[in-house]
């Protein structure tokens, strides 16, 4: 059944999609990434392995090329399964094999691929591309499109467009728009009808009138916050800066700046506690933060988001009477105060899951109600069909301040992305959420105070000598690494930290937390001459970052 795939068509092709010689790449946490121009044939592959994977869900799959937060030079690209998804793993690794294939080889994979994941050939394959704003994406987008029809796929190229939109329309044309209309226009009409609801109900509170400064990383966000605008009929008014008009893409700005840095991006001026965010070059994370009164800065990231959000949505269950299984969904990078205040004060279970969305997501899939974010600010949540079927009925059947807060939680859900964490759908729950609550983000950011925290990059000959278990807090290899680690963490109080090779960067990743500041850095610096010492380290030493 191979004569379907015309393997003579794929090589004349690929003949103008060489791969460089020497290049060999992986298809990491987020796909693959490096320099753009040594990209080229590895976009026309996954155009490729898009139609076959299209075909062996006989659905619609998404390609979608970027870099995220990554330097304006760089550019990466992700595939996105039936469901929004991120791409299977076994299909992970085709994607490494085929990536890394000599253009002579190609045509042989292909057929390996196709047989080991008995592929029907005969099948129609329908392919969504979208791509960020860099410079080199239009190019590799239309490689990509040369991939696709080089296997004979259909393809839908939306062009420009942030990485959680493509997830939306990828779910939505799967899912025979039950979940939505699979257009932008049709994510921009969900997203402000739920929230225009909300804002409605908000009110009866006063304060109708919001506006939120947004930091758009100079990146595909700012265009598509424009296109939203008008759908919000002023209930929010968005001031953009960074908005791709002047600046380089995540240059001095972006949520993963804002985060990483902990100051404010460039460009933006805040006056005493205006709420402002961030986004990152794809618009699938977003930080918020504030100057108080006396110009310090606050970042309000990833945690404290999800932690607004679980405590938000249990508190309408609790208004509701409904007992459903809600829990919170993080990573190790979670700061340790929002983990204690999730457990200790507000009783909701938290999971501790390995670094990458699609672990998040998929631990999040296991609860009624699954709160899922990174610290550095992507995550979502997802309901199970079961719950929303619910909800919705209890917003027609209960009465009062039930029934009030059914449809509060209604709108909650059509609000979110549950294809993705998504910039855009995070920034109007949180709007949302301190509206109806009534909130500052002075109040928001008190609910706890984060444990001063430090992350390091250690540069080792080969990052994969360590390895982790227990969600990546622990080192199993190299031997006595871990035993360092715990001798160095006793000498602090409320002290955490561990290590875990970076799945996007040549680096080992170290992170540390105590009860000041200045212990935090010790340790983190402590932790990475450790690294240093046990795991083949290169280069200069570590050095002290203080
Ligand atoms: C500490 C950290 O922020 N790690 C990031 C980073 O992964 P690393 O494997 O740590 O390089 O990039 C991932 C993809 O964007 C993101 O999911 C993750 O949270
Ligand atoms: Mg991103």
């Amino acid at each position: 059944n191979l004569i379907a795939m015309d393997l003579g068509a794929v090589t004349k092709q690929s003949a103008l999609h060489a791969k460089p010689s020497g290049l060999v790449l992986q298809y990491g946490t987020a796909g693959f990434r490096t320099k753009a121009q040594h990209l080229d044939h590895v976009m026309f592959r996954m155009g490729l392995l898009a139609v076959l994977r299209s075909k062996q869900t006989r659905s619609t799959i998404g390609v979608m090329v970027t870099a995220s937060h990554n330097p304006e030079e760089d550019n990466g690209v992700k595939l996105v399964d039936p469901l929004g998804e991120m791409l299977a793993p076994s299909w992970e690794e085709h994607a490494t094999r085929l990536a890394n294939a000599e253009d002579q080889d190609l045509p042989g994979v292909l057929e390996s691929i196709s047989v080991e994941e008995a592929v029907p050939l005969r099948q129609d394959a329908i392919v969504v591309i979208g791509r960020d704003t860099r410079p080199s994406s239009e190019k590799l987008s239309q490689s990509v499109r040369d991939g696709v029809a080089a296997l004979g796929g259909q393809v839908h190229d939306l062009g420009l467009l942030t990485t959680p939109q493509l997830h939306y329309v990828v779910c939505c044309q799967n899912t025979g728009g039950r979940y939505g209309k699979a257009t932008t226009e049709g994510y921009y009409q969900k997203l402000s009808r739920a929230f225009l609801e909300l804002a409605k109900q908000a009110s009866c509170g006063g304060d109708e009138h919001r506006t939120i400064k947004v930091d758009c990383a100079n990146g595909v966000g700012a265009l598509k916050l424009r296109e939203l605008e008008p759908h919000l009929a002023q209930a929010l008014s968005l001031q953009l800066v960074n908005d791709g008009t002047k600046g380089k893409l995540n240059h001095l700005c972006g949520a993963d700046f804002v985060k990483s840095h902990q100051q404010p991006p460039q460009g933006m001026e805040m006056k005493s506690s205006e709420r402002c965010c961030s986004f990152d070059g794809d618009a699938d994370r977003i930080v918020y933060y504030y100057c108080d009164a006396g110009g310090r800065f606050h970042l309000i990231d990833g945690d404290k988001i999800a932690t607004l959000i679980g405590t938000f949505l249990q508190e309408l269950l609790l208004e509701i009477g409904e007992s459903l299984n809600l829990g919170v969904v993080q990573t190790a990078y979670a700061n340790g105060s929002s983990t204690r205040y999730l457990e200790e004060v507000m009783k909701v279970p938290v999971y501790c899951a390995k670094t990458g969305v699609k672990h998040l997501h998929h631990k999040a899939q296991e609860f009624d109600i699954g709160v899922y974010f990174e610290a550095n600010g992507h995550g979502t949540v997802l309901f199970s069909t079961s719950v929303e079927t619910k909800i919705k009925q209890l917003a027609e059947e209960l009465e009062d301040e039930k029934r009030k807060a059914a449809k509060i939680l209604g709108n909650m859900i059509d609000l979110f992305n549950q294809a993705a964490g998504d910039a855009i759908s995070d920034m109007l729950v949180v709007e949302a959420i301190l509206a109806l609550k009534g909130w500052t983000v002075q109040q928001w950011d008190a609910l706890y105070t984060d444990l001063p925290n430090r992350q390091l990059k250690v540069k080792v000959a080969d990052r994969r000598v360590i390895s982790t278990t227990d969600a990546e807090t622990r080192a199993v290899t190299p031997p006595g690494l871990q035993e360092a680690i715990d001798g160095l963490v006793q000498k602090y109080r409320l002290s955490r930290a561990f290590v875990r090779p970076s799945g996007t960067e040549d680096v080992v990743r170290v992170y540390a937390e105590a009860d000041s500041q200045d212990s935090a850095d010790h340790l983190a610096h402590e932790v990475s001459l450790a690294v240093f010492q046990l795991a083949g380290g290169i280069g200069e030493r570590p050095q002290p970052c203080f």
